[in-house]
């Protein structure tokens, strides 16, 4: 209750302070004449542009997908409007909507057209995408019609009329003698789309974009229909540059093609980095600066002394002091302004309130997790066979089950079935296709043969984020975390509505989707205090020990209370103590009825846990059965424990460890 209070509060006070700013900003220009006239243009435009880099800011900031090309959008959307309301006389709303949607549409398509294209590629493709888009404009006759100075004269062309609403007319700056109504329509609709941005950013729509910026293999196996995100993060980045481009051909009330040459994606770009790229305010106050330094007048009076001190040949023009200036500026401030502010005040805060991980007790010190029973004592051969009879029947089942990559055969026939309730260990030599069999369960590759099934039904066209969402969990043999966000965030990551929430429930959910925020929250920290880390819940994921991000990530896999945890290497890289609390927690989650999938080198911990091993070699069983069965089989001393024998057979170091988070 009172995260949700603090919560609310700061969204409204977010929202007071940029409703005033607005006003007050309003309120300023919207008299006078000259110079104030040209402000009210400037901070017109200011709140036009900002549309579009908060669009960036989600698709490159966020979902890491950079587009060169948003500078077209912006054309499309004031072309397109421009079109409807002066061809075909529609209605401003209307023409404003269908611009808008198409802008919408287009970016859609174009995610799906290069959905599998990451990086450069994509930098590419949206680049020439922008530069197409220059081409038409610029040599289409049918748009020469809005082109004011120069073409005004041969096209016959006047402004596009004024914007009537209700009576009142939204009159753009530079109108002497006339308020600017436009401007204020323009800072409130900039107002509103700060505050949606707000919401979206902290939905798990929001943060479903940052695990798909990390891997999108994470992201997959998190429940999130990649492709499908993509788009719609496309479109929505496309819809908020063509609002700003229809924003900016009311504000100028006609359209020339030079506005839209690609050196403006560039700006967008470069605007959205400036003033912290995935930020809330970064967008605004990148857009403002960059804006204002192109008008300014200490800029211009910089060139004339520059001129006039040093040489008239060797000097910056405004355009290279701008660079200048932002070079500075990106390398001093690498997480942009708004981003490296934030960082500033978070690190100060952290340090007064004393959280850092080396203020908290060390793995060892950790007291041990309420509750916990004493499951570490070794459990003899005859409870291990009672495991069988509890079985209810298989929860996840895989017959017969080959993968060749290439040339390379890495499973070849390969059966196994896990009940709810077991834990069922995966051992062989390196190499043997222990990860590829765990790979195919999660969905990440498909068998050539064989099934696998999760109660009952066959998963072979299920892909890996319905694998997911239908109870199939993991980690990873080397954690894939969200580095720079916070430990609790990590593990909300693992909430089901992470794939499941829509963009428009991420700003426009009510009470229902703001329960399911707290559900979410309370079992994110239920998770984290089973792996024993809710103490760190605010720190950097990225500052954790490698121990205790395996935490992070186990947390993660049983935040959503899965069916199925496949884990793969859990105990690689724990000390003693950390693979104690990791064999603890796991008997408890079997005891649960969970159905746990472990892949390990590690015997001890294999020992301790498992309820069945099933040891492979060159892609095939070699034997399955009880541990102490498998463990003192001689195929499987010779292939595999051979080195190792001696550890297995002894008793664990670490099996008479006391519970410890
Ligand atoms: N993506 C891939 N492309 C090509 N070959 C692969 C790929 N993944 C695995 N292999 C090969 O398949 C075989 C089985 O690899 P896998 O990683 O499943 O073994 P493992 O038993 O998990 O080994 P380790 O214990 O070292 O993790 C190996 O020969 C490996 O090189």
């Amino acid at each position: 209750m009172a995260t949700f209070n603090k919560t609310r509060l700061k969204g409204f006070a977010f929202a007071g302070g940029l409703t005033i700013l607005a006003v007050v900003f309003y309120l300023t220009v919207s008299s006078g004449a000259g110079s104030a006239l040209s402000q009210a243009q400037l901070i017109g435009q200011v709140a036009a542009l900002t549309l579009a880099v908060v669009g960036i800011t989600f698709l490159v900031g966020r979902a890491g997908m950079p587009s060169l090309g948003q500078g077209a959008f912006v054309a499309i959307g004031a072309y397109t409007m421009s079109y409807l309301r002066m061809q075909y006389g529609w209605p401003t709303w209307l023409a404003v909507l269908v611009a808008v949607a198409a802008c919408a549409v287009l970016g859609g398509i174009i995610a799906w057209a290069t959905g599998r294209l990451r990086g450069p590629q994509l930098v590419i493709v949206t680049l020439f995408g922008a530069t197409i888009v220059y081409v038409l404009i610029s040599q289409l006759p049918v748009f020469g019609q809005f082109a004011g100075y120069p073409n005004s004269e041969q096209n016959g062309t006047s402004s596009l009329p004024v914007v009537q609403v209700f009576g009142i007319s939204l009159t753009p700056p530079l109108s002497a003698g006339q308020a600017p109504t436009l401007v204020a329509v323009l800072l409130g609709v900039l107002v509103l789309t700060l505050i949606g941005a707000r919401r979206l950013m902290r939905s798990k729509w929001g943060l479903s974009l940052l695990t798909i910026k990390e891997s999108e293999l994470l992201a997959a196996h998190l429940g999130i229909n990649v492709l499908w995100r993509k788009i719609s993060v496309f479109a929505l980045a496309s819809a908020l540059a063509g609002m700003a481009g229809v924003e900016y051909a009311l504000l100028f009330g006609h359209l020339q093609p030079e506005s839209f040459v690609f050196v403006l994606s560039i700006n967008l770009l470069v605007m959205a980095i400036l003033g912290g790229n995935g930020t809330v305010l970064g967008p605004l106050v990148g857009t403002a600066i960059i804006l204002w330094l192109q008008t300014s007048p200490y800029v211009t009076n910089f060139v004339k002394w520059e001129q006039k001190a040093i040489s008239h040949q060797w000097y910056l023009s405004s355009q290279g002091i701008i660079g200048v200036i932002l070079i500075l500026l990106i390398i001093f401030m690498r997480e942009g302004i708004v981003g490296t502010v934030s960082r500033v005040f978070a690190n100060r805060s952290a340090k007064r309130r004393g959280r850092t991980e080396q203020h908290l007790p060390s793995a060892e010190q950790q007291p041990a997790p309420i509750d916990e029973p004493p499951y570490i004592e070794e459990r003899n051969t005859e409870e291990r066979s009672a495991d069988k009879e509890v079985r209810a029947g298989a929860v996840l089942s895989i017959s017969g089950v080959g993968l060749s990559f290439g040339g390379i055969r890495a499973v070849t026939d390969v059966s196994l079935s896990v009940d709810a309730g077991e834990i069922l260990a995966l051992i062989g030599p390196n190499g043997a296709g222990k990860s590829t069999v765990a790979n195919m369960i999660s969905g990440v590759y498909t068998p050539d043969r064989g099934t696998i099934t999760l109660n009952g039904r066959d998963l072979k066209s299920v892909p890996a984020h319905l694998r997911r969402r239908g109870g199939i969990a993991r980690t990873f043999q080397a954690p894939i975390l969200l580095l720079d966000r916070s430990v609790i965030e990590n593990v909300l990551a693992g909430s089901k509505s992470l794939g499941t929430q829509s963009w428009f429930r991420g700003i426009f959910g009510g009470p229902s989707a703001h329960r399911q925020g707290e559900a979410d929250l309370a079992a994110a920290q239920h998770a984290l205090e089973r792996v024993g880390l809710l103490e760190l819940a605010e720190l950097r994921a990225g500052d954790l020990s490698y121990g205790r991000q395996r935490g992070v990530e186990l947390a993660r896999a049983i935040a959503s209370s899965p069916e199925v945890l496949i884990l793969d290497e859990p105990a690689a890289g724990l000390n003693a103590s950390e693979a104690a609390t990791l064999s603890t927690l796991l008997l408890r989650l079997r005891d649960e009825g969970l159905a746990i999938l472990i892949v390990e080198h590690d015997m001890p911990l294999v020992r301790r846990t498992a309820g069945r091993i099933v040891c492979l070699a060159s892609g095939q069983v070699l034997a399955s059965g009880l541990p102490d069965e498998v463990l003192s089989d001689k195929r499987v001393m010779r292939a595999y424990l051979g080195s190792i024998a001696a550890e297995i057979t002894s008793e664990p170091k670490s099996s008479v460890v006391e519970p410890i988070a």
